[in-house]
């Protein structure tokens, strides 16, 4: 496994160690001490998967304090376009968001510290997608920003959104209790 520093402060490319051979392919998600050594926060909070149709937009979602938590975020299967947005306020790059493709092929996974909010729209007819969080899910605390209210210029126009997706509020609106 190696990382790569992204230009949002703290964030990180990570490139999974994966094995192929003729039967398809090994990919180690997840190793404690290797991952501290590249300056990640312990990610054992929980674990979870979602499986996406085409078109499908989740986020940008994130936690609040006291409940932040960084997350590891890996495609399985599948090609997702995956964006996170600084909304920390002590940042140099509050507000700004940056956009990376995933997809089951690479073995990328993208590192993300607590107070950047995450989301991706699903561009392959299926897509898998695998969290590693460094704290468990609080649903008091779970919030979000609308994904058309921060300035990227998505390559959809009605993307499939869960009611609460429809619901955040604005960045502009948005009171960051993240310093
Ligand atoms: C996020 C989450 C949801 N849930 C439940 C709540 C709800 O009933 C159901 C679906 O939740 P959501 O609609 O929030 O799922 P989803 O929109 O897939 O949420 C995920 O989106 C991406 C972009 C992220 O960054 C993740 O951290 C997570 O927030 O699962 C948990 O039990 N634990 C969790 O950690």
């Amino acid at each position: 496994m190696h990382t790569e520093a992204l230009a949002l402060p703290g964030c990180q490319l990570v490139h999974l160690d994966r094995f192929e051979d003729a039967r398809g392919c090994f990919v180690k998600t997840y190793q404690r001490a290797a991952f501290e050594a590249a300056g990640m926060e312990p990610l054992e909070g929980e674990s979870f998967y979602t499986v996406s149709r085409q078109g499908v937009l989740r986020g940008m979602h994130f936690q609040i304090p006291p409940a932040q938590h960084a997350k590891l975020v890996h495609c399985q299967a599948g090609r997702v376009l995956d964006v996170f947005i600084d909304l920390r306020r002590g940042s140099p790059h509050y507000g700004q968001h940056q956009a990376i493709e995933l997809s089951g092929d690479t073995g990328l996974a993208l590192y993300l510290p607590a107070g950047i909010a995450h989301g991706f729209l699903t561009l392959s007819e299926q897509a898998c997608m695998s969290y590693q969080v460094s704290s468990p899910h609080s649903p008091a605390h779970d919030a979000g920003i609308r994904w058309d209210s921060f300035g990227f210029d998505w390559p959809i126009a009605q993307p499939v959104l869960s009611e609460r997706d429809q619901r955040h509020p604005a960045l502009a609106d948005f009171d960051s209790p993240f310093a």
